[in-house]
């Protein structure tokens, strides 16, 4: 039997007590193990990390969400509010390797703070405080157990001609929200595939990606199974990672 394709997922980098650990959360592990391939978790060594004798064993990258934000240094603006929480290590990490894996041609999957990660990574900027905007909702998760958190928050549009639009053969959808950055300027290079009613972007595909390159503003992984765009996304991903695995077997 072929062995299933191997999926990095880059860490976070959070206190256990008093020490730091590196951390992913169990809901992104499942989906992709049991979706895409198996999973190695990266650990946030940013620039210490030499990635150059691991990347040629990965068949694609998943970018998880995290409560931390982006530093906004990374997109020309100036510090954030006190208390913000940051993961410089998961930034110095991340940003590089969204652009090493791009030029590898590798599948590339982001979800929230991934999604927002690649628009950085490529020359975009963030929305810090999207709820205290004129017009804007207010993104943030809702109060509540994890299925209400996790559950359906708002309406999305499908853009016309969108993959997700093909995948559901439908203009909308509901998803879940659990955000308060969001992107502000599109990087060069990103094609938004849906928004929510407010404008703010909730999914886009990498133009110049090889194989798969999108992302989603919203959890995907949450009830992976069972919601039809999560459905999608994870198997065009999984089928991305496995032709790419296919394609470096090749003599
Ligand atoms: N911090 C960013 C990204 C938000 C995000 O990823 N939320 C999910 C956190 C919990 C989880 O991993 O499910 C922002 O606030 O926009």
């Amino acid at each position: 039997m072929q062995a299933r394709p191997l999926i990095g997922i880059p860490c976070d980098v959070k206190p256990v007590g008093k020490w730091d650990f590196h951390a992913v959360g169990d809901k992104y592990i499942q989906a992709v193990q049991h979706t895409a391939g198996d999973v190695v978790l990266l650990p946030a060594l940013g620039d210490q990390q030499k990635l150059a004798r691991l990347l040629p064993q990965l068949d694609g990258l998943f970018l998880t969400g995290s409560h931390s934000n982006v530093e906004p240094r990374h997109y020309g603006e100036g510090a954030a509010r006190e208390g913000t929480l940051h993961d410089p290590l998961r930034d110095n990490t991340t940003l590089p390797l969204i652009r090493t894996v791009l030029d590898l041609g590798m599948p590339l999957f982001g979800v929230c703070r991934g999604f927002q990660e690649i628009n950085v990574a490529l020359g975009g900027t963030l929305h810090q405080h999207i709820q205290e905007l004129p017009g804007k909702m207010d993104h943030r998760e809702p109060e509540g157990d994890i299925p209400t958190q996790y559950g359906d928050a708002h309406n999305i549009t499908l853009l016309s001609g969108s993959l997700l639009q093909q995948w559901l053969g439908s203009d909308h959808t509901r998803v879940n929200s659990l955000h308060q950055q969001g992107i502000k300027d599109l990087a060069p290079g990103l094609t938004a595939e849906a928004v929510a009613d407010d404008g703010i972007i909730e999914a886009f595909r990498i133009d110049a990606a090889k194989t798969f390159g999108y992302a989603v503003q919203w959890h995907p992984e949450w009830q992976y199974d069972q919601k039809p765009a999560s459905v999608a996304l994870f198997g065009a991903f999984a089928a991305a990672c496995a032709a790419y695995r296919q394609q470096k077997m090749q003599p």
